[in-house]
């Protein structure tokens, strides 16, 4: 079944929206919290280990009911039906989305279990040495050699688990930046390396291009029987994998119906499981599973992905807020926004509709930041007082890893105090001049977590897949195919082609052929 197909200004929800809008804009500050006694008590969500606090945002009961009413009008609740259940709801590339099934543990599917298997004998010989490389010696360091989706969510995730890793180093090919390749190949020893080759498709220019590289590189040192040893992949074309040298049995499977920026759960995931052992590596997916379930049967009101999409739109669609940004108090999640500005930007950055008509709305928003207390820094000055709204999540662990607690209150006491700050302004003090004026008001969303444990990440991730899902139907568009990145794959192929040739005749840029005409004048 395809999903429904409404215009979302078009809904009476959305009418109501505008006009109570209006009074929204109006009000004063202290009217959130001073007139509504209980306000912090009602705007939050607790689930399991997480704490939603979304009092700090303008809002009121009539706008999350309204909000509420907008989810029931474009039919939500069906739309998340239609996705746990396998429709194909990707219509413009007719596949179902079920990266979800990559972690259902109540109805697993066979060939996920086989994967799953396969990725955990694969890692345990890797971690305690058994695997051996063409002398003899164990492997000491792993490259993941991808791009997009099978880079962000692998290395987002062994950064952010980094408390439990294993011995083994784990490095990231991505870039076709020759000089990126370069740096990282003079860091290895090619005896105890092994390469984990990470492509859907196996087409994808910078990644094969780079493994051709790297495979050059090892074949200097070793025979090409020594490949099977050092070199696996994952891709869902076999065939592609096997011409490009890997054995069957090297190749880890996955399947159509993941999507690329969905697909850490898969055997995209295996340098996540080789670096921090399966056992952690499932926790995560158990993690993702549970949040799953919240989504699919929690009360629209209580349930913590369609809350924050919700809000989201709301100052999208009616602010007009041109971006949001997203800032975890952890080091550990220093790469989140790069993976979720992925997850996001890729998925709802759209402009026609499920009917195919162009839209007349603000769809995608714009995600970006980094950690705190990093942020306070460097851009928190235009978060405070600049012209923008920019409203943000503030997400934190109420617990320290290695137990530095001394240095974790101070992280925790700025994670608060900066969404205070930010909410509170000055407001009711008084200020010397204009310049040290705070207006207040600036919404953030606190996501407070027990602890920053492989169950607790799998959540986080799943929870943000779910709102940017939420948002998608909700602004009618197709979430999950990416069309906007193959027009510029295909001028790369003629702007190649002319850069090796030497020859600029068949360009239809006069911009371009000049860039390239100069690049040979400073190449002389
Ligand atoms: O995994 P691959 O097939 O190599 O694809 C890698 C990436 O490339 C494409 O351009 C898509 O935009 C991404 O969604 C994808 O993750």
């Amino acid at each position: 079944m395809s999903l429904p197909k409404i215009n979302p200004t078009k809904t009476e929800a959305w009418k109501a929206l505008e006009k109570h809008f209006q009074e929204i804009e109006e009000r004063e500050l202290q009217d959130f919290f001073s007139e509504d006694g209980d306000r912090a008590e009602r705007l939050k969500i607790e689930w399991q280990d997480f704490y939603l606090d979304y009092s700090k945002n303008r809002i009121t009961d009539e706008t999350i009911s309204l909000l509420l009413k907008l989810a029931e009008e474009v039919k939500l609740k069906e739309a998340i039906n239609q996705q746990f259940s396998g429709d194909k709801i990707n219509e413009t590339e007719d596949r179902a989305v079920l990266h979800t099934a990559l972690r259902d543990f109540d109805t697993m599917k066979a060939e996920v279990k086989a994967t799953l298997q396969k990725m955990k004998s694969f890692s345990e010989e890797i971690i305690n040495g058994n695997h051996k490389g063409f002398t003899g010696k164990a492997i000491t360091d792993i490259v993941n050699i991808g791009i997009g989706g099978s880079h962000l969510g692998p290395e987002m995730v062994t950064e952010a688990l980094q408390f439990y890793k294993n011995h083994l180093k784990i490095h990231f090919v991505a870039n076709i930046d020759g000089d990126a390749v370069t740096e990282i190949l003079n860091k290895l020893n090619p005896e105890t390396t092994l390469f984990i080759i990470v492509s859907k498709s196996f087409t994808t220019q910078e990644t094969i291009a780079n493994a051709v590289v790297i495979k050059d590189w090892f074949l200097k040192y070793a025979l090409r029987t020594d490949i099977k040893n050092h070199f696996v992949a994952v891709s869902v074309n076999e065939g592609g994998a096997k011409d490009f040298g890997i054995s069957e049995e090297n190749i880890f499977p996955m399947q159509n119906w993941v999507g690329g920026r969905f697909s850490l759960w898969s055997s995209v995931g295996l340098s996540i499981c080789c670096a921090v052992g399966f056992n952690n590596f499932e926790a995560m997916l158990k993690g993702a599973f549970e949040m799953d379930n919240h989504f699919k049967k929690e009360n629209f009101g209580n349930n913590i992905p369609v809350v924050l999409a919700l809000i989201s739109i709301w100052y999208n669609n009616f602010f007009k807020a041109e971006s949001e940004a997203v800032v975890a108090y952890s080091q550990y999640l220093n790469k989140l926004v790069p993976y979720l500005q992925q997850a996001v930007m890729e998925s709802n950055g759209k402009s026609v509709d499920r009917s195919g008509e162009k839209i007349a709305y603000q769809t995608g928003t714009i995600v970006w930041g980094n950690v705190g207390s990093n942020s306070q820094h460097a851009y928190f000055q235009l978060l405070h007082q600049g012209t923008k709204l920019i409203p943000t999540d503030f997400i934190g662990f109420s617990e320290s890893l290695h137990g530095n607690v001394e240095n974790h209150n101070i992280l925790i006491a700025n994670f608060f105090a900066q969404t205070e700050a930010l909410w509170e302004g000055t407001h009711n003090k008084s200020v010397e001049n204009a310049f040290k004026l705070f207006e207040g008001y600036k919404p953030t969303n606190t996501l407070l977590i027990k602890k920053l444990t492989p169950k607790n990440l799998g959540s986080l991730i799943a929870l943000y897949e779910h709102k940017l899902f939420v948002q998608g139907i909700i602004w009618n568009i197709f979430s999950y195919d990416q069309w906007g990145v193959e027009l510029g794959k295909t001028v790369a192929k003629g702007t190649l082609n002319a850069i090796e040739n030497n020859d600029i005749s068949n360009l239809k840029n006069d911009s371009t052929k000049n860039l390239i005409k100069q690049v040979s004048l400073f190449q002389k």
